[in-house]
């Protein structure tokens, strides 16, 4: 008798996303204990040994919880039964910078990282299925958010791998009851304070109930659709972004308008950003109105001043360039 259906599943989306990764190569599984990187840690203890890779698991205590050490190195001892070469618990301290879930992920992903370079690591792999992504996707709708927003997480990002993004999460629950796997709930997973939460537990239900069933495949889809066609107009973007440029030294980027007023706006604001961003400017700190702003230098002038964007940068239109430096502009 061949494994159960979801335990197959799992272990094909993983074999497929290491398809690339050379024998002997060291493959890593980042794990919470939740059901959706126990199935996938399982899978991957499963995989490794016939495709002659090695493998590991990471599980991180970020201290948040009562008894979260213990768990963290409960998870890590799982690592021998499930196939994997060793299990590593990674204990960090999460700040507060950008609220207490995003202090967490940062904590968690700088672990990640770390331990992927101390470990000489080729690929870490995370356990995001089609329902986290749905809920990315519907979380960058309702902040009107571009393209690049609404392709979220990606599948594969420099070391990292999301095997499991075309599997819905009830696949991940089934393959842990196949293989007798108890997987932890974690509390905050149900805590509604959580705007994640509340999509997953009352949106996306009230979303399926309404419009038919399919609704989180078909945001996973669109996500991918929308990722396709942000990667071309990005590329698009560096092209008129290369022809554009008069100059382009660390500090201040000069373009040319002419080029600009040519482009379609989408591309226009792509190159817009990236020429502010190439003179300085934080990129988590240039919103879209920003970029807007900027814009209207080139679609309606009429004489503006020099606009103040973040980081200290200044854009301002002299003659026929536009000019994006760290103010003053000389
Ligand atoms: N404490 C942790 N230790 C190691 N990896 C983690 C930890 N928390 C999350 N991850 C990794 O990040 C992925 C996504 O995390 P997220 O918090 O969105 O999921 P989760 O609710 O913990 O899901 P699950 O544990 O069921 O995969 C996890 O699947 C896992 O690969």
């Amino acid at each position: 008798m061949g494994p159960h259906p979801a335990v197959a599943d799992v272990r094909r989306a993983v074999r497929e996303a290491l398809a690339d990764i050379g024998e002997g190569r060291l493959v890593l599984a980042a794990c919470s204990g939740g059901a959706d990187s126990l199935a996938l840690a399982a899978a991957l203890g499963f995989v490794a040994p016939r495709r002659g890779l090695r493998a590991g698991l990471l599980s991180v205590d970020h201290g948040l919880q009562p008894g979260s050490a213990a768990r963290a190195t409960e998870v890590a001892a799982l690592a021998p039964a499930l196939g994997l070469g060793f299990g590593e618990v990674l204990t960090v301290t999460v700040g507060t910078a950008g609220g207490p879930e995003a202090a967490a992920r940062d904590a968690r992903y700088q672990a990640l990282a770390a331990a992927a370079d101390r470990l000489g690591a080729d690929a870490v792999l995370l356990g995001h299925t089609r329902d986290d992504q749905a809920e990315t996707v519907l979380l960058g709708l309702a902040r009107g958010s571009g393209l690049r927003s609404l392709s979220g997480m990606a599948p594969a990002a420099g070391r990292y791998r999301r095997p499991l993004l075309d599997l819905p999460r009830n696949v991940t629950v089934a393959a842990c009851r196949a293989l007798e796997l108890a997987f932890w709930d974690d509390p905050h997973n149900a805590d509604p304070r959580y705007t994640r939460v509340r999509v997953r537990s009352r949106v996306l239900p009230v979303l399926e109930q309404e419009l038919g069933p399919g609704v989180a495949e078909a945001l996973a889809r669109t996500s991918k659709l929308a990722r396709d066609d942000a990667d071309a107009l990005d590329e698009w973007a560096g092209t008129v972004f290369r022809d554009c440029a008069l100059s382009d030294t660390g500090g201040q980027v000069t373009l040319a308008v002419q080029g600009l007023e040519r482009a379609p706006g989408a591309v226009r604001r792509r190159v817009l950003r990236r020429a502010a961003i190439a003179a300085g400017a934080p990129s988590g700190a240039l919103s879209a109105a920003h970029v807007l702003a900027v814009e209207r230098l080139i679609t309606h002038w009429h004489g503006q001043k020099a606009l103040d964007l973040p980081g200290g940068l200044a854009a301002v239109r002299r003659y026929g360039t536009l000019i994006l430096a760290i103010s003053p502009i000389a």
